[in-house]
């Protein structure tokens, strides 16, 4: 997909490259386009401008989302024009929560054709499908198998809008070219029944595959992916973690990957505890964290606060001591007399379990609890307070997606700890305004950083994405959190500072990979005008 030579309706009714009214009188001419339009040429102000006026007419965040989605598939580069330059009010629309209803329906509302979509039924087939995309070139691929999409379960291809909406945020918030991005589907079945009694769902109706066939489907995958783009990123995103750990274990040092939920949420989650040490002044070294929730981002994020803490000057064992898990069956130790996934292993404490969360943060006294389990208002009023008492500062991250799902509200978090809280969410929470002082709470999202990850993956061509990635990124996401966003309680940037992050921790991490040999490029000679000179704007050619 590089220049094109279309003209007339055919070129107008390209979403890739029409600019709708945008032709100027020469264009018109040139293009075979004259009568084609209405006759004042506009510039991409006037028509997000429009767009806008448009889009704020709707009542529902869905409608407006359904709206954005007609809009890409009309015009991509106004969309991306439209996301960027106000990101605050439209991320929410093409990511969580609103995504969340939409991969809910997808299959209801589908009408422009996107990305790749791979049924198990193809097995064999993958390299020849491959050949029906439009892209020459692929950069990033964001793939899931729709098992786990946010925290509403087995949606199976519905979580399409997943890789979908976490590709727009590559090019809205880190300028990695759109057209040279692939969202990928997997169709392994679903067990979820209301689809599989839906007579409208666009997937196979049989159970998930798994075992053998599963793994030989991916491998398929992988195999003929690597062989047509040898140097694109694969991120794995929304994979149950039946299989995410297995599959981030079997490819992250053969090919240049990573899983989002695991890995990007840890760099984003810690660099949320940078700040909060910060604004609490204190060492990471001294916090006493419990989990809520033990799957791929809690184990993730724990495993990545353990690496941080020893780099504040604690030894691996002291750092994996402060560290505790309470899942489905309450705390997580060797002595419930269950078998613990691997996972959670190093994170188990030879100590009594306890079965209530509010008893656990009674007997351990935490610094701070980080709401991973995708459970609606697990977070109540008695363990805020608790918490409270047991810190001046207590940290609490109600990280899960999409709101519907987050273990408490910020008003709420706010409110029950009488403004003394270091909080984040994962989905966004407008400002509150308790005892006259305005609280911005941010978002612990991974949205923060895995656009510039994959950039800098990208630009250094890495030969695998390695730990030290995520941590830098943390770092670099911190060091940008200004002493007046701490003042309002914010532990991350604004958001309308997202592509400076990006830029940034791109440079850092092609910094990173050329220092430890993983950069397969010869080092630029100004790093940050490479990756400037590399990120992709929605302008007009
Ligand atoms: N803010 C962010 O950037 C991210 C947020 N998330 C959110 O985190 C949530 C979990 O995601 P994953 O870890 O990938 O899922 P997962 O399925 O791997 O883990 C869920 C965990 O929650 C536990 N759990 C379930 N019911 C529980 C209960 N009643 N009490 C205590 N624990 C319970 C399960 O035992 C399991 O350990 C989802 O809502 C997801 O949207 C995930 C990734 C990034
Ligand atoms: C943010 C994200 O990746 C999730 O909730 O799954
Ligand atoms: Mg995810």
């Amino acid at each position: 997909m590089g220049a094109h030579n279309l003209t007339g309706t055919t070129l107008l009714q390209n979403g890739v490259y029409s600019k709708g009214t945008a032709y100027s009188e020469e264009e018109r001419a040139a293009l075979h386009l004259k009568g084609l339009l209405p006759p004042v040429p506009a510039t991409i102000s006037m028509q997000v401008e429009a767009m806008m006026e448009q889009l704020r007419a709707f009542d529902t965040p869905f409608q407006k989302a359904l709206f954005l989605d007609g809009l890409r598939s009309s015009n991509e580069t106004l969309y991306f024009r439209l996301l960027l330059e106000h990101i605050e009010e439209v991320l929410p629309l093409v990511y969580t929560p609103t995504v969340g209803e939409v991969c809910q329906k997808f299959s209801h509302l589908f009408r422009f054709a996107k990305g790749l979509y791979l049924s198990i039924e193809d097995k064999g087939h993958v390299s020849e499908i491959l050949e029906n995309l439009p892209q020459e070139a692929v950069d990033m691929i964001v793939v899931t198998d729709g098992q786990r999409i946010l925290g509403l379960g087995d949606l199976g291809i519905n979580g399409m809008g997943i890789p979908v909406g976490k590709l727009a945020l590559y090019t809205a918030c880190a300028g990695v070219d759109p057209r040279r991005t692939l969202p990928v589907i997997l169709d392994v079945g679903t067990n979820t029944e209301r689809y599989l009694n839906d007579p409208l769902y666009l997937g196979h109706k049989h159970p998930r595959v798994s075992g053998q066939e599963y793994d030989d489907f991916i491998e398929e995958f992988f195999q003929s992916v690597y062989k047509k783009w040898p140097k694109c990123v694969v991120q794995f995103e929304d994979f149950g973690n039946n299989h995410a750990f297995d599959l981030l274990a079997r490819y992250r040092s053969r090919y240049c990957c990573y899983n989002d939920d695991i890995q990007g949420t840890a760099s984003i989650v810690v660099s949320g505890f940078f700040s909060a040490m910060r604004a609490k002044k204190s060492k990471l070294s001294n916090e006493k964290i419990l989990f809520l929730g033990a799957g791929e981002a809690a184990t993730g994020v724990a495993g990545l606060i353990a690496d941080a803490m020893v780099e504040d000057g604690l030894s691996r064992e002291d750092a994996l001591a402060r560290l505790y898990l309470f899942d489905s069956k309450g705390l997580v130790t060797t002595t419930r007399g269950d078998t613990l996934a691997a996972h959670k292993l190093p994170f188990a404490k030879d100590i009594p379990s306890v079965k209530d969360f509010e008893e656990a943060i009674r007997t351990l006294r935490p610094t701070a609890i980080v709401g991973l389990s995708a459970q609606s208002g697990a977070f109540t009023e008695s363990i805020v307070k608790a918490m409270t008492e047991i810190n001046e500062r207590p940290i609490v991250f109600a990280l899960s997606n999409p709101t519907s799902k987050a273990e408490c509200t910020a008003e709420q978090a706010y409110t029950w700890s009488d403004g003394k809280v270091l909080f984040s969410c994962g989905s966004p929470f407008d400002p509150v305004t308790y005892k006259g002082k305005t609280y911005v709470p941010r978002q612990g999202n991974n949205s923060y950083v895995f656009p510039g990850i994959g950039l800098g993956a990208i630009l250094a061509q890495c030969k695998e994405i390695t730990q030290e990635v995520f941590l830098s990124a943390a770092h670099t996401c911190a060091d940008m959190v200004t002493e007046d966003d701490l003042a309002h309680g914010s532990l991350y940037p604004s958001l309308t500072r997202v592509r400076e992050i990006s830029h940034l921790v791109a440079v850092n991490i092609i910094k990173l990979a050329l220092a430890t040999g993983q950069a397969q490029i010869e080092a630029p000679a100004d790093i940050e005008k490479f990756v400037t000179d590399n990120m992709y704007t929605p302008d007009y050619e």
